[in-house]
């Protein structure tokens, strides 16, 4: 079953039994803080880089960069790619003999270090409109799942203070211990839908990054809500958004038992 309505922003409770929810950007305004954290990452190697006879310094784009390379991936997978598009590599580690040597892993553990000072500091906020959504849903018996990429999923739901509003959590812990591939892959969807017990035929997701809305539509799933907080809705509908809204709050609900 496919849902499609591009008038109308609904998420049709008589077809839907479950929602999986990406979480940064959609569930907690913590998009920026990775954006920012990996901003901070690249412009410090970028700038060495040029410094020691690399390519001259072009610092990593806070939109641009982030949405197109980085947004919604695991962690290395948006280090390689967003180093692959400026035609740089690096090892994933270093060799035992030159431990010094910049690597995957050192960019990966600065943008964390930088991330978790960043939410230590001032803390994690839901989006309103995302919990309100949420408490209707569980009402009405709809089984919901947090997707994330992120390995910071579960301290990240802790400091909103929103652990306890989803049956699964797939995150990106789970994703290196099953060995699951990266958004736009649709694993961690259909892992969740898995744990579920649920069909992605009657289920929708709901995804800020363009990524996360191509890993959907690959999954097949029912119906693919993009939330545009990026002015990208056309980019969004591109990677095969069945919707998107700029607020989760002006999506409606329809089906026999929904009520205002
Ligand atoms: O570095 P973490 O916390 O494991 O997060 C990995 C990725 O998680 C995704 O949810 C974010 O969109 C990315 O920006 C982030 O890089």
């Amino acid at each position: 079953m496919t849902v499609r309505d591009t008038t109308r922003q609904v998420l049709p409770l008589d077809r839907i039994t479950a929602v999986l929810f990406d979480m940064d950007g959609v569930i907690t305004d913590t998009a920026s803080v990775h954006a920012a954290a990996w901003k901070r990452t690249f412009d410090e190697f970028l700038l060495d880089l040029s410094r020691s006879g690399g390519p001259p310094f072009r610092p990593f784009d806070l939109i641009e960069d982030y949405r197109r390379h980085v947004d919604g991936k695991a962690r290395t997978a948006g280090i390689r790619d967003f180093l692959a598009s400026r035609g740089l590599t690096l090892p994933d580690t270093a060799p035992p003999d030159r431990p010094e040597t910049m690597t995957v892993a050192t960019l990966g553990d600065r943008k964390d270090r930088y991330f978790k000072d960043y939410i230590d500091q001032y803390g994690v906020t839901a989006y309103p409109a995302t919990v309100r959504l949420i408490h209707r849903l569980r009402e009405r018996g709809i089984r919901l799942a947090v997707v994330s990429a992120s390995r910071n999923c579960a301290a990240v739901l802790r400091a909103a203070g929103i652990s306890d509003l989803f049956d699964v959590r797939v995150d990106g812990v789970d994703a290196a211990r099953l060995r699951l591939p990266s958004k736009p892959d649709p694993a961690l969807f259909l892992e969740a839908a898995r744990r579920l017990d649920v069909s992605p035929a009657t289920t929708a997701v709901v995804e800020d990054s363009l990524s996360g809305v191509e890993a959907g539509r690959r999954g097949g799933f029912a119906l693919v809500i993009g939330v545009d907080r990026a002015h990208q809705r056309a980019a969004l509908y591109e990677k095969g958004a069945h919707i998107v809204v700029s607020s989760l709050a002006s999506l409606e609900l329809t089906g026999a038992e929904v009520s205002p």
